[in-house]
Order: structure tokens, then sequence, then C-alpha cells
């Protein structure tokens, strides 16, 4: 804004970043200008930015139309706008266990290199647009065969290394996947878990197994898999170490991710070059992830910030940090401080565990600039306690969807922002809040109401491979100004002050005594109803006999911590009837010892609901 603020705006309007910041929201040519700001080399440059009239199906437009590129070699290249050199350094990385170690790192050449050696091994094994699936920690190792395939112009399968043999079968089958890497064993928290002896149980395609530790795989291969080693091999045999990009049109896929499956099944989600485009702007404009920031945001490339980790560092001109191991311990901590990290990213568990634990006491994070929070609700006392180790650093909450390539909501620096909260739609997304006959609340009062994007919505997905993608996004939502509205399937409140906070799921939505209200709402009053609560479910039931819903409250205790199922009904009461509505009343209290996740650690609210469902209907029979 300050480069173009008064020349884009007019002089007369534009003040200043903070003032004309929603006037500059609405500004329409924003793309043009992030194309010259992130390290983006197109060799057929796009014809216009959006066609919104050639291709009337596509409700979210066409972007960049004629454009080719390879979006692996622009993380590549060296540039000076970004400034990205050859010596800067692109990757710093530790394994667990070598805490006291110096921080590894690897400059820009040394990734470009090793790139194009897996690239070259790539095109010895594989074909151009194979599917090839990546399942391991997220290592520099993985960073590099994720940048290879999208170099070679093949496709990269992203599965996380969580996943049960019954999972990985079905994400290699709908993928069509010809190969996959993966490693010997995970080393996590001191231990180590088998990970080959998982995959082969659902790959009859070909292993590549990179070693844990060392330089020797661990485990006995099947006749048709190789080693890591081997597998270099192929690619050494090349003539020259150099290797020419497989440049393709901006609509290529290169990715195929899986949305986590908290409403439902997971679905198969294609990227394509538009992808890390939009991921990395939003990194850009409202984390403000610049060259000489050091990024490290613990995750998987089998979670959408795996992809959006690297393109927002590599397309910024920004170091990634990567711990090889376990987050939740101290030796993560230490690292973040070792490694200098600027920003760093969290999910709320991870949170919650690293205050509950105080494993993170005595380090000195003091070097983060800003904290990122995403995946579900954060807690704002837990937001504190983060805060707190720098120096109260802001939060920049992030929410968005996988299949958005994006966070449609965020926050933002030239904005107050508040904990758990969002300041702003991401820069270009638009969005309404509606009511319950689906009908648009005003921009400027405060609501509460499942979010409608509008469908016109750079980096979006237009299909899904093994789903109706009309189906799951737009069948049934309303119009706005003459369009679609796209579903994402949140409700959102927007506050007095104009902060957005999310509130769950629509499926997670509930009934009670005719007053509509979403499960995060009631958790959060009563996490905090008593010191004993570690967090809580809510959900509601209808009872088999019909009849109102019944609202059930689940609750895991702090270790350490006793109560009983009636002393903490009678105080979840309490505090639902001081903070939220003295007509919802509580039916069950259930102490679990954990909730049910997704493998990417999301309440799975409707497993609760089916459990207790069942639990009724037992009862009811009794
Ligand atoms: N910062 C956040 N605060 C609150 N909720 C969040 C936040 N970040 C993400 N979420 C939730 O996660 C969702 C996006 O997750 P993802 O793309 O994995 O899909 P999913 O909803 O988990 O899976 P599926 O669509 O298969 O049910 C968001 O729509 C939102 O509900």
């Amino acid at each position: 804004m300050e480069t173009h603020g008064s020349q884009l705006l007019g002089a007369s309007s534009y003040k200043d970043p903070i003032t004309s910041f929603p006037l500059f929201h609405k500004f329409s040519v924003y793309w043009s200008l992030v194309l010259k700001e992130l390290s983006i080399s197109f060799v057929q440059p796009p014809n216009c930015i959006l066609d919104t009239s050639s291709d009337p199906s596509k409700h979210g437009g066409t972007w960049l139309p004629g454009s080719v590129l390879n979006i692996a070699d622009c993380c590549l290249q060296p540039s000076s706008f970004p400034n990205k050199q050859d010596d800067s350094v692109a990757i710093v990385w530790r394994d667990e266990g070598f805490d006291d170690s110096e921080v590894n790192h690897i400059t820009l050449k040394q990734l470009r290199q090793q790139v194009m050696l897996v690239a070259n091994a790539i095109d010895a094994n594989f074909s151009k647009g194979d599917a090839i699936a990546i399942d391991m920690q997220m290592t520099v190792n993985a960073v590099i065969i994720y940048l290879a395939i999208v170099l070679a112009g093949c496709v990269v399968v992203s599965i996380a290394d969580s996943f049960a043999p019954k999972e990985i079968a079905t994400r290699l089958r709908v993928s069509n996947a010809k190969g996959i890497f993966t490693q010997d064993f995970i080393s996590r928290g001191g231990k180590k878990f088998p990970l080959y002896s998982k995959v082969i149980e659902a790959a009859a395609c070909k292993v590549i197994v990179l070693p844990v530790i060392g330089n020797d795989v661990g485990v006995q291969l099947r006749e048709h898999d190789i080693s890591w080693n081997s597998f270099l091999s192929s690619g050494k045999q090349h003539r020259s170490h150099h290797y020419s990009p497989f440049y393709q049109s901006i609509d290529s896929v290169t990715n195929i991710l899986f949305s986590s499956g908290t409403t439902g099944d997971p679905k198969a989600i294609p990227w394509t070059q538009l992808s890390p485009i939009r991921s990395a702007a939003d990194g850009w404009a409202s984390i403000d992830i610049q060259p000489g920031d050091v990024y490290c945001w613990p995750t998987n490339l089998g979670w959408v910030m795996g992809p959006t980790l690297i393109y927002s560092c590599f397309l910024s001109g920004a170091t990634i940090a990567l711990y090889h191991g376990s987050p939740l311990g101290h030796g993560f901590g230490k690292f973040v401080q070792d490694a200098g990290v600027t920003m760093l990213g969290t999910v709320p568990s991870l949170v919650k565990a690293w205050k509950s634990t105080k494993c993170m006491e005595g380090l000195d994070w003091t070097k983060i600039k800003t904290f990122c929070s995403t995946g579900e609700t954060s807690n704002v006392d837990d937001d504190l306690w983060l805060s707190s180790k720098s120096y109260y650093k802001p939060i920049i909450e992030c929410c968005g969807g996988t299949e958005l390539a994006s966070c449609y909501i965020m926050g933002s620096l030239l904005q107050p922002q508040a904990f758990g909260a969002f300041s702003t739609p991401s820069m270009t997304a638009g969005l309404v809040i509606l009511d319950e006959n689906g009908v648009a609340y005003p921009d400027d009062v405060p609501c509460v109401g499942e979010v409608g994007l509008f469908p016109v919505y750079m980096g979006a997905t237009d299909r899904l491979l093994n789903a109706d993608h009309e189906e799951v996004y737009f069948k049934g939502m309303p119009l706005y100004n003459g369009k679609i509205l796209r579903r994402h399937g949140d409700i959102i409140k927007r506050t007095v002050g104009g902060h957005l906070v999310v509130q769950g799921r629509a499926d997670d939505t509930m009934n009670l005594g005719g007053i509509k209200t979403s499960s995060v709402e009631i958790e959060r009053v009563c996490d905090r109803a008593d010191e004993c609560i570690s967090e809580t479910a809510a959900i509601s039931v209808s009872p088999a006999n019909r009849g109102p819903e019944q609202l059930v409250i689940f609750v895991v205790l702090k270790n350490g911590y006793n109560s009983d199922a009636e002393t903490l009904k009678k105080k979840f009461s309490k505090a639902i009837q001081t903070n939220l509505n003295p007509l919802f009343k509580i039916s069950i209290v259930k102490i679990v010892p954990m909730f049910p996740r997704t493998a990417s650690n999301k309440i799975l609210r409707r497993v609760l609901r089916d459990q207790m469902k069942h639990e009724l209907s037992v009862h009811s029979r009794l």
C-alpha cells in the first residue's frame, strides 16, 4: 500500500496502510501486484488476470488463462525481488535427539541441486503426469521430493504419516498413485514407529524407502521396492546434473490433498499451479512473510499447511524451519530458539499441551515476531500464554479450507487483533453471513450464521476427484448479487466491533429449546467452569422417541485432577446460565479419557454424537 496506494486508490482517498486497509481490500487489481511481489515467473504470461465469461460453468472464474510455468521452478530459482540469492538459507532443520548440536542448513543453490538430482531419478522411474505419493515426516528430504515431483511434471499425492493402512490404501486408490516415498520408521518423542510395514500393507505399487536415521534402510524391502540410495543412483546416471523443468498450463494438477473429514468422508482435492500462488499470497499479505524470516509450523505434507509452508517460504524468499521429531517437547522449543524462528505457526491442541506440560520453560522465543494458529477455534487463555512467550506478539488466526488453498478469514497486522478471532476476510475473498432463510445480513451488523463465500475466488477448486464438486459446494446455496454463493459450512459470528469468530461447522449446530446454538459457543463457557477441566465437547442428540434435542457435554480432565459427572453438571449449568442462556439445560455430562479426533487433531463431534445416540437407544430399549 505504501508503494502503490495513492496512485491506485487516488491521492485524495488514500491515507496510510492502516486507515486505507478496508478500501484496499475492496480494490480489484490486487493480483497483478502480488504476482510481482512473489517470485513467480511465467514462460508464457497470462492473457489476463481473470476471465469470467468464457466458461460460465466455472463459478469461480478462469484465473491467469493462457499462462504456462512450473511452480516448483519458481521456488528454486534465485530472484532479486523478493530477494533470494543462491547463498540464501532455504531450509534450517534439526533431528530430534540432537538438541545440543548446531542447527543444520541448506542454501537455495544446494536445495536446487538436490531437487534436480531427485527429479532426474523420478524421470528414470516414472512417466510425466504420474501421481506419486509421499507418506513420511515433513523432513528436508520430504520437501526435496515434493518439489522434485512437481518440477518433473508429476503429481504429489499427500498422505499424512499418522494414517493407518486402510486410509493409505484409499488415498492411493483414489489418486491412482504409481509409487510412494516413505521412511522405514518414524522417530517421534524418542520412540521409533514402523512406517514401511504400514505402507506395504496398503501399497502394491513401487515404494521408495528412506532411512529415518543414518544411510541405510533398517528394514527388509520387497523385491520391487527400492532404497533411497539406489533411487538416487538412478538419477546420478543422467549425463548432467541439470534438470529442465516441465512447464505446464496454470490449471495443471500438481498435488492431490485430502480434507481432514471432520464433517464427512475426506475429499480428494486437486491443487493446480494457482493454489500455491494463492496460499503464498495470503501468507505474504496477512502474516507479512518476507526474505530474512524463518518460518516454522509443525505439520505434515498430508495437511494443507505442509504445501502452504513450502510455497509461502520459497515464493516469498523466507527460510523454512523443520524439526524432525515431535513438536510436543522441549526439544522442539529449543529448536525454535536456536533456529531463530521469527514466525511460529501452531494448532490449538499443541499450544494447550505446551502450556499444561510447561515443557517450554526457560527458552528464549523472543525472535518470534508473529504467531499463527489454525485448524480449530483457539482457546483465548492458551493464546494469551503463547503470546506472552515473545513480549505479547500478535497471534494471526487463520481459517480456511484445503479446497480453497487459502484462508478465507484471517487476522492482519494492519488491524487490531483479538485472541481467537479474525479481523478480515483474506485479501480478495468476499463473504456474507446468512440468516436461517439463506438471506444475507448487511455487512455492518453483528450477527451469527452460516458463511456464504463469493464464488469468484482465486485458487479455489473447480473439481474434486471423489465427489461431485457442484453438489458439495454450490447446490442449494442462495444467490447473492446474481451469483450463486460457495458453501464452506462454517458458522461465523460478526461481533459488535466487527471481528469474526468461527463457531464450528454447520453440521455441529444444535437446536436447544428452539434456540440455535453452536457447539463451540457452549464449549467456550464450559472449558472455564472449573480448574480440573482440560477440554470439553458439546453435542446434542435427538432422543429415539423424538422430543427436544438433548445437550450432552463430554469432558476430559486435566492430568492429576478428579471430579464426577454430577458435580460438573452443576458447574456447567451455572456457567451456561450466567454466561449464555438460562434456557439451555444439560441432559448428560460424561467424563472420558480423550476425544475422538481426525488424524489432524480436530475433535470428531459426529463420532461422539453417534456414540451417544447408540447409548441412548440401548437405554430406551431397556
Ligand atoms: N482458526 C480456525 N478457527 C476455527 N476453525 C477453524 C480454524 N481453522 C480451520 N478451522 C476449521 O477447519 C475447516 C477446514 O479444514 P479442512 O479443510 O481440513 O476440512 P474439514 O472441514 O476438516 O474436512 P471435511 O470438509 O472433509 O469435513 C474450516 O472450515 C473450519 O471449520
